[in-house]
């Protein structure tokens, strides 16, 4: 076999894994329809990519998901999302609703991931989990140099948003 072309080419691995919320969410300062608090069934596609392996992975399935899906269900699913100037927070705060604060100026330590983007918007939650997956990333055993290379993250069958993770 002939691997000349490989032996130029970077070496490249990848992985994704996938994960489901459903969250409401409400952006007033676009105007019209999405001023109303509204539910969407979220998708993200979480990749990471790493330039060699380590015992034959990127990193682990199965602690990876883990880690990724317990942070997500824990802070996001069944909840809402509202940027920091929306009155609505204090209203499902004081209600005991289950809250994810975007832009907060005194963030609970789930809500630093968002602490400077203002609005829920799917691009904004796309920049939150590319954040939460490098933190999950960091704490497991993974391949050397492995990093978060995307994040996309889908609000209806026709809308979605990808986040790009820099170069290493
Ligand atoms: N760049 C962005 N634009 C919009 C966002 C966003 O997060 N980023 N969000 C919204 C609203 O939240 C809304 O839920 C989606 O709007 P829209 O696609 O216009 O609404 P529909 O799903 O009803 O559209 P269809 O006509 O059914 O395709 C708006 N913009």
């Amino acid at each position: 076999m002939d691997t000349t072309a490989a032996t130029y080419a970077p070496a490249h691995h990848g992985v994704t894994v996938r994960h489901n919320f459903e969250t409401a969410h409400r952006l007033p300062h676009l105007g019209g329809k999405c001023t109303n608090l509204h539910g969407h069934s979220w998708w993200v596609e979480v990749s990471a990519v790493a330039p060699a392996l380590d015992s034959s992975t990127v990193v682990e399935f199965g602690a990876f998901k883990a880690e990724l899906r317990s942070w997500i269900d824990t802070h996001l699913d069944h909840g809402a999302m509202l940027g920091v100037d929306d009155p609505l927070a204090k209203v499902l705060a004081d209600h005991g609703s289950k809250l994810f604060r975007f832009g907060a100026p005194q963030p609970l330590p789930a809500e630093e991931f968002a602490a400077n983007l203002p609005h829920p918007t799917v691009e904004a939650v796309a920049v939150l989990l590319g954040r939460v997956a490098m933190d999950v990333l960091v704490g497991l055993g993974h391949a050397p140099g492995a990093r978060i290379e995307g994040v996309r993250v889908t609000e209806t069958h026709v809308n979605s948003a990808l986040w790009r993770g820099g170069s290493a």
